[in-house]
C-alpha cells in the first residue's frame, strides 16, 4: 500500500540553482518540495557559480513545511564530486541522483555520504530516466528495503526517457504510461515515494491538470514541476476530493457499527468492503487532514 507516513509531495518544483530570481521566488511558493537543480538547468560554464549561489541562498531561512532536495550531476562525471560536496554542505533533506542505472550508483552515493559523516537525515532520491535505469528500476528500488536505507524516492525523468528511446509520447503520454507504471511499481515494491516527470508546456494548465489526474491515477505521490504556475493544479490534483473523503468516512463508520465489530467484510451501498479498504480509507482521511493543516 502507498505509505501514508511519506511526506506530502504533491508539487515538487525544480528551481535552477544558478537563477537568482528563481531562487528568491522559490522562498514564497506553496509547493510541497523543491529540487534545486545543479544538473540540466545549469549551463556547463555556470556550474561553479550556481553552487555558490545555492550555498548562499540556503544559508538563509528555511521553511520546515517545504522539503528540499538538491539534484547533482552524475557522480561519475566532471561536476559530480563538486556538486556532491556542495549539496552535502547545505544539508538538504535529500540529494537527487540523475540517470541512475544500477544499484551500484546508489551504493556509491551512500558510501560517499557515510565516509563524510553526513547526517543520517540526508536521503537519496533517484531519477529513472534511461532505458537501463528503467530495466533496473526494481533492483534499484529494492535498496529502499534495507534497514538503514537512505534511498527514499524515485523520480521519473520523462524528457530524458523520450530522448534516449526515441519514442513519441503520443496523446496524453499514452506511449510513456507503461514505463511510468513500471516506475511506480518498482517504487512501491521498495517502499519508496514516487514522483511523475515534468510537463514542459507550462502555459497549458488545462492539459497539465489532465496530466496530474492521470499521474495520480497511476499511483504517483505527486508531480515534478518546472514553473510556479503549475503548483496550484498539482496540489489540487494530488489531494483527496471531498467525495473521496466522504466515501472513506462512510467506510470507517460502517466498520464502527456494533453489528460489524470483528467482521472482516461488510456490505456498503451494494459493494463489498474489506478491512483493507478500511485501512485505505483511514490513510486517505489522514492525508486529507494533513493537507488541510498544511494548506489551511
Ligand atoms: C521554463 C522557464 C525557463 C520559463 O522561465 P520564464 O520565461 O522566466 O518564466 P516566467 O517569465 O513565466 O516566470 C515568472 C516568474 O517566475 C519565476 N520562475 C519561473 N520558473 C521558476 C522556477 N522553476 N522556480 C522558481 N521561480 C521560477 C521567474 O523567475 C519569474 O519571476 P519574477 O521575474 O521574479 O517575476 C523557467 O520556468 C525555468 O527555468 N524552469 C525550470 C527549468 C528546470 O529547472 N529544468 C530542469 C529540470 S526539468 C528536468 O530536467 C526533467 C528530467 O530530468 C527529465 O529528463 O525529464
Ligand atoms: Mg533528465
Amino acid at each position: 500500500m502507498h505509505d501514508p507516513a511519506l511526506p506530502l509531495r504533491r508539487s515538487v518544483l525544480y528551481v535552477p540553482a544558478g537563477n537568482e530570481r528563481a531562487l528568491l521566488k522559490s522562498a514564497a511558493l506553496a509547493c510541497d518540495a523543491i529540487i534545486f537543480d545543479l544538473e540540466d538547468a545549469v549551463a556547463p560554464e555556470e556550474k561553479a557559480s550556481a553552487r555558490e549561489r545555492l550555498r548562499a541562498f540556503l544559508a538563509g531561512p528555511r521553511r520546515p513545511e517545504c522539503e528540499i532536495a538538491v539534484r547533482i550531476n552524475a557522480l561519475s562525471g566532471a561536476w559530480g564530486t563538486e556538486d556532491f560536496l556542495a549539496a552535502r554542505a547545505v544539508r538538504p533533506d535529500a540529494i537527487l541522483l540523475p540517470k541512475v542505472e544500477e544499484p551500484a550508483d546508489i551504493a556509491q552515493a551512500e558510501t560517499a555520504l557515510e565516509e563524510t559523516d553526513a547526517p543520517r537525515a540526508i536521503r537519496l532520491w533517484a531519477m529513472i530516466e534511461t532505458p537501463r535505469g528503467l530495466m533496473q528500476a526494481g533492483a534499484i528500488a529494492a535498496l529502499g528495503r534495507a534497514p538503514d536505507a537512505r534511498l527514499s524516492c524515485l523520480v521519473a525523468g520523462t524528457n530524458d526517457l523520450v530522448k534516449e528511446t526515441g519514442i513519441d509520447p503520443g496523446p496524453e503520454r499514452a506511449n510513456l504510461k507503461p514505463w511510468l507504471m513500471q516506475i511506480v511499481l518498482a517504487a512501491r515494491a521498495g517502499s519508496l515515494g514516487v514522483l511523475d516527470g515534468v510537463s514542459n508546456d507550462f502555459r497549458d494548465l488545462a492539459a497539465f491538470a489532465g496530466e496530474c489526474a492521470a499521474a495520480r491515477a497511476m499511483g504517483f505521490d505527486g508531480k515534478t514541476l518546472i514553473h510556479p504556475a503549475q503548483i496550484a493544479a498539482a496540489n489540487s490534483a494530488f489531494a483527496p476530493t471531498a467525495a473521496e473523503v466522504a466515501e472513506a468516512q462512510a467506510i470507517v463508520a460502517a466498520f464502527a457499527r456494533p453489528e460489524n465489530q470483528g467482521r472482516g467484510v461488510v456490505s456498503l451501498g451494494g459493494r463489498m468492503v474489506e478491512r483493507l479498504h478500511l485501512r485505505m480509507a483511514e490513510a486517505l482521511i489522514a492525508r486529507a487532514k494533513r493537507i488541510e493543516e498544511k494548506d489551511g
